[in-house]
């Protein structure tokens, strides 16, 4: 408990709120912490000055991201005409890291201590309500969520990172605290059999476990050095007891489906996507404009993805896709393009359970209802993008 008992000596830096550090093994839901410490060097959290040390020099030396000209001239074009007004807003929102919120995944199975208690003090609050929770559907019923625990702030504030120790779960897991939707509106219940076909670098599949305990969890992620990152989060934060229940494969999604046909109760498909706040910042000139060459297929492979996973579900069983765009194309017409072509699945609606519960915390933006559920950054509350549409399987 080393780094613990450091964290928790640190005084409170008094400053505009900020976010103080990132690191790449946090890059997903968005993309948007790899980029906080750079956009945001002022330090004024408790947890700040007691970042194990190296970590806030490394990302300080690392060249300033750009936003890429190309990309946001291209998301103006499109945004502009989908979002109407709201893009003005999230565009703002996207282009100034420094306001971005954090949420905080407290990991249930770590020593927390006073963690909670503590962070509250510092005017952070729980994001789910449980109490009066709209996820109280006669399928979902909010009670199978109870231990999943997310707190947000309404300003920018960000912890560091807990570093990977041997024998020592972490405490928390940052994440876009929309990114929780897709496992709420999957409603996993105790013993289900999960599948989450792209899984690395495993922020969903922490949350599910974090829900509940799964008879089995399924996470696959093809890409190598993903699978790799998802296995050393699962390590991080998961204790050896569950490790019989949690199966983790390097293969294409694509091809789940038809090697397990009707396994799963439930199945996440958290697709690969634009991700806008990732593409808005660039490296280099040229990758923004292979992002946007690659664009175009991703609607493909999405589709594809999701037919895996609508034929992975049993009858009777449910699938969400979720994406971190705010594009139709890979979100309303990746969804009603495969609900046309599979006869035997229907859409379940989530915008009373979703948009109910949670228009405290989100802006949601106005998709037709049996689609899904679109989170669009706002002023104040910077969540998003998520999409999120959820299905049943039949016959
Ligand atoms: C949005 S990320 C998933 C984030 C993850 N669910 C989480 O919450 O941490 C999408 C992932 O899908 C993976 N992916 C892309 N194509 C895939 C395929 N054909 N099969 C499985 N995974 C794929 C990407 O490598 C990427 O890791």
């Amino acid at each position: 408990m080393r780094w613990l008992v450091k964290t928790w000596s640190s005084k409170i830096v008094s400053g505009s709120p900020t976010c103080i550090t990132s690191s790449p093994a946090y890059a997903d839901l968005g993309g948007f912490l790899r980029y906080s410490s750079v956009h945001s060097p002022k330090i004024s959290a408790e947890f700040a000055s007691k970042e194990p040390s190296d970590q806030n020099n490394r990302h300080e030396k690392k060249p300033r991201k750009q936003v890429c000209k190309l990309v946001l001239d291209s998301f103006d074009v499109q945004y502009s005409k989908e979002l109407r007004h709201l893009w003005s807003t999230a565009r703002d929102v996207l282009l100034k890291p420094q306001c971005w919120q954090y949420g905080v995944m407290l990991n249930r199975f770590s020593h927390l201590t006073d963690l909670e208690v503590r962070l509250r003090g510092l005017g952070f609050y729980s994001l789910l309500p449980y109490a009066d929770s709209g996820l109280q559907t006669q399928s979902h019923p909010a009670d199978t969520q109870h231990s999943l625990q997310c707190l947000v702030h309404k300003d920018p504030v960000c912890l560091p990172n807990q570093k990977h120790q041997p024998n020592l779960l972490k405490q928390y897991y940052l994440l876009n605290a929309a990114s929780l939707l897709p496992v709420l509106a999957l409603g996993v219940r105790e013993g289900e059999k999960v599948l989450d076909l792209c899984s690395a670098p495993g922020g969903k599949a922490l949350a599910i476990l974090q829900s509940v305990t799964p008879g089995m969890l399924h996470c696959n992620e093809v890409d190598s050095h993903r699978f790799e990152w998802l296995r050393k989060t699962l390590e991080s934060f998961v204790p050896p007891t569950l490790n019989d229940r949690i199966r983790v494969t390097n293969l294409d999604g694509r091809i789940i489906g038809h090697s397990a046909p009707g396994v799963y109760d439930k199945v996440l498909v958290d697709a690969p996507c634009s991700n806008d706040r990732s593409w808005l910042y660039t490296p280099h000139a040229q990758q923004g404009e292979l992002w946007l060459r690659e664009r175009a297929l991703l609607p493909g492979l999405q589709k594809e993805l999701l037919r895996s996973a609508l034929t992975a579900v049993r009858v009777g069983g449910e699938v969400v896709y979720s994406t971190c765009t705010l594009s139709s194309a890979e979100n309303q017409a990746v969804v009603e393009e495969v609900l046309d072509s599979c006869p035997g699945v229907k859409p379940v609606e989530l915008s009373n359970a979703l948009i109910g519960s949670f228009s405290d915390h989100f802006t949601f933006a106005e998709v037709p209802s049996k689609l899904g559920v679109l989170v669009v950054p706002d002023h104040g509350r910077t969540w998003g993008p998520m999409f999120v549409s959820r299905f049943k399987r039949l016959f």
